[in-house]
């Protein structure tokens, strides 16, 4: 793991269509080589990545994603948080958009980890016996300060009912009168003071093909709406976590954390549970910019202020004087678009 908790990478989207034809100019440059932006000629701010409007989405997933993976996989708890501004290219950065399934050359960052996941834990069922594993999803949205549990046709049917105008219409269904009641979605805190969330559906996937399938299901659901930055702009922050549950030789850990092995040790088994949590946020917006009115506007509100929490907890994990409160191994990345 690197020394700090939080990296942040930059990434800067081509100018759209719009823009252009509203002759937008582009106010950046980039230093080549360099983690570097400049805004006009004097202003430089310095990132641990930084991405040009020209960088494939391949390239974006191999260098600020990948060595999060690896971690994930030797059994550390990883977060990737997209931020930005609304219509900056959030969802497209990590994929969750649904915009093309067949483009694999454009897919973002969560389909191309769940593909590189399951390599890597077949590679390692192959070479040993004792490596078994087993990976759980779970999709949640956090909409107007409601939680609802996108793989929960439940939870996610009473959202639709009661308080989202703007929900994308594709998942729309009128005719789920006899659904039963469902788990409210809670976050709690242990005695320990660790969190954790109940009511959550984990769903046991197999392949990546079942895996990337939730990811489609709770994206149909997402909340979506209009606005003048955005015509599909997500309304909501969603929460995509992949579940890892191991089970492998306790050499193998050992040998990854001091690449030594004392000869002739006894195997022993070490199980592990892992947790990837890939978070798409909604846009943080100015309402005057989005012309938001009504439900959009009362959206907007409820997006600011989780944002303003997010950046609250991101400054304390920063610091260090604060950060060893947290003493769970976790590795974050930030992707600000
Ligand atoms: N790097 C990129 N290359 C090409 N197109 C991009 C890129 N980034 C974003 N886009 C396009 O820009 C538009 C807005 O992107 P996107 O919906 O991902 O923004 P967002 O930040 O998720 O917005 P919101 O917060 O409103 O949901 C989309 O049409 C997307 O395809």
């Amino acid at each position: 793991m690197t020394s700090t908790a939080v990296r942040v990478a930059l990434r800067v989207r081509p100018l759209a269509q719009r823009e252009q034809l509203t002759n937008c100019t582009e106010c950046l440059s980039f230093i080549p080589n360099e983690p570097q932006i400049l805004i006009g000629t004097d202003k430089s701010f310095t990132y641990d990545y930084v991405f040009d409007p020209n960088t494939p989405q391949n390239d974006v997933y191999k260098k600020a994603a990948g060595p999060l993976l690896d971690k994930f996989v030797d059994g550390f708890n990883a977060t990737i948080l997209a931020y930005g501004q609304t219509g900056s290219g959030k969802t497209y950065s990590m994929g969750t958009g649904l915009e093309n399934p067949a483009d694999t050359e454009n897919e973002g960052i969560v389909p191309r980890c769940i593909i590189d996941l399951f390599q890597s834990l077949e590679e390692r069922a192959q070479r040993s016996a004792d490596f078994k594993y087993e990976v759980y999803v779970s999709f949640l949205e956090l909409y107007n300060e409601e939680l609802i549990d996108l793989l929960n046709p439940h939870t996610s049917h009473k959202r639709k009912n009661h308080s989202s105008p703007g929900h994308n219409s594709m998942s729309h269904n009128n005719n789920n009168n006899n659904i039963p009641a469902a788990a409210e979605v809670t976050i709690r805190e242990d005695v320990a003071g660790n969190i954790y969330w109940s009511g959550v559906k984990e769903e046991l996937c197999t392949s990546p093909k079942e895996l990337l399938g939730f990811l489609e299901k709770g994206s149909l659901c997402r909340t979506t709406g209009s606005t003048d930055m955005n015509s599909v702009s997500s309304r909501s922050h969603a929460v995509f976590s992949v579940i890892l549950k191991q089970q492998r030789p306790q050499e193998e850990a050992e040998n990854h954390d001091r690449s030594s092995s004392p000869l002739g040790a006894t195997k022993k088994l070490q199980s592990l549970t892992s947790k990837f949590h890939f978070v798409d946020l909604a846009g943080s917006e100015r309402l005057k910019r989005t012309n938001a009115q009504g439900d959009r506007a009362k959206e907007g509100i409820a997006i600011n202020a989780g944002l303003l929490a997010l950046g609250n907890v991101i400054s304390a994990l920063g610091d260090e004087s604060r950060r060893t409160a947290h003493s769970d191994p976790h590795a974050g990345l930030c992707v600000a678009c």
